[in-house]
């Protein structure tokens, strides 16, 4: 019988203590969740334990694969550098190891799903029309991950039905949050709800919620509210395994997880499944004007 690869899970860390605690609550839920499979996770840094003793405590156990999952939202330095690094690391320490790795969690329709629950609860489910969400996410040097948090709120406004999704982040990036809010009143936006993307409590949200309400005492004519983080919800948790699965199966998908013809997104719900054919091509008649796009028909049949 061969027993399936181990599941470690890298986390960032923090400083707050029940944001560090809600990463390992998680962890061992993960473990509940698949009690087929050896189940650790660590951090990258601040937090105990670090990610070298989640692997040192897996290698105790028994195992000798694992696929390491980051616990982050985009992919920014941590999850396409450090993280990586450290296992390399880790696998001159214990040169019997082997290991996949798996994708950051965003912008996956399961993310998006909790993140209008945190604003429905926000403003007891009112007109969403009347509605104007600014989208908060810890921002980057890294200009392909701050990108990923303007596809998420693009994404969450497709069909939803809010008045729009602003963007901003707490730091490292602009617009910071006192300037997405600036924006979104300068839309003429009335009711506003700030909605952290983040896993979990922390520093990080807890200073958006801090200067959330600062500009909001500043702003009496706009009527602001704050929604919650992600939290440790069932739809992170299948998450995660899904990442799992993926990186035991090799079957990386890039960022097929938004793509219209795989997933039912509000208001394109036709598309799913629909067959795809090449574009029309004037020298596709036989020609040959050495334009040939062998192998680019884009099948999308998972
Ligand atoms: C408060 C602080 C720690 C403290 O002091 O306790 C903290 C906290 C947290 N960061 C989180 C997430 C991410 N942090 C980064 C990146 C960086 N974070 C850094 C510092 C700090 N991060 C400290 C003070 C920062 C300040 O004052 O502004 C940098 C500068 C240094 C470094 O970490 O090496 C580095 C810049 C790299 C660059 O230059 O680009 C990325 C992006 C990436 O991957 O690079 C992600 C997204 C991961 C994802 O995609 O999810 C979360 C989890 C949030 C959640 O739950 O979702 C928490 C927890 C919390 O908020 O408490
Ligand atoms: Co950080």
């Amino acid at each position: 019988m061969t027993t399936p690869p181990a599941l470690l899970i890298a986390g960032h860390g923090t400083r707050d203590d029940a944001g560090a605690e809600a990463f390992r609550a998680f962890v061992e839920e993960l473990g509940r969740r698949r009690p087929d499979l050896p189940v650790a996770g660590g951090f990258i840094e601040l937090s105990p334990p670090p990610l070298g003793d989640a692997v040192a405590d897996l290698v105790e156990r028994g195992v000798r694969r694992f696929a390491a999952v980051p616990l982050m939202l985009v992919s920014a330095g941590h999850a396409k550098g450090d993280i990586p690094a450290a296992l390399a690391r880790e696998k001159e320490r214990h040169p019997g190891i082997s290991y996949t790795y798996g994708r950051p969690l965003g912008p996956h329709p399961a993310l998006l799903k909790v993140l209008e629950r945190r604003l429905d609860e926000a403003t007891g489910g009112r007109d969403r029309a009347e509605v104007t969400v600014l989208l908060v996410g810890r921002g980057s040097t890294d200009p392909d991950a701050n990108a990923e948090v303007f596809k998420a709120a693009r994404l969450l406004w497709e069909g939803r039905g809010y008045a729009g999704v602003e963007t901003a982040f707490v730091s490292l990036a602009a617009p910071d949050v006192p300037s997405g809010l600036d924006r979104c009143a300068r839309l003429g936006a009335r009711k506003v709800v700030v909605l952290p993307y983040f896993l979990f409590t922390g520093i990080l949200p807890d200073r958006v919620r801090r200067q959330t309400e600062e500009w909001a005492a500043a702003h009496p004519d706009v009527e602001v509210r704050s929604a919650d983080v992600i939290g440790p919800e069932p739809e992170l948790l299948d998450l995660v395994l899904e990442r799992y699965e993926e990186a035991v199966a090799g079957d990386l998908r890039m960022n097929c997880d938004s793509c219209v013809y795989r997933i039912a997104l509000p208001g394109f719900e036709d598309k799913v499944g629909l067959p795809q054919q090449p574009h029309f091509h004037p020298d596709d008649d036989g020609h040959g004007h050495g334009h040939h796009h062998g192998g680019h028909t884009h099948s999308h049949a998972h």
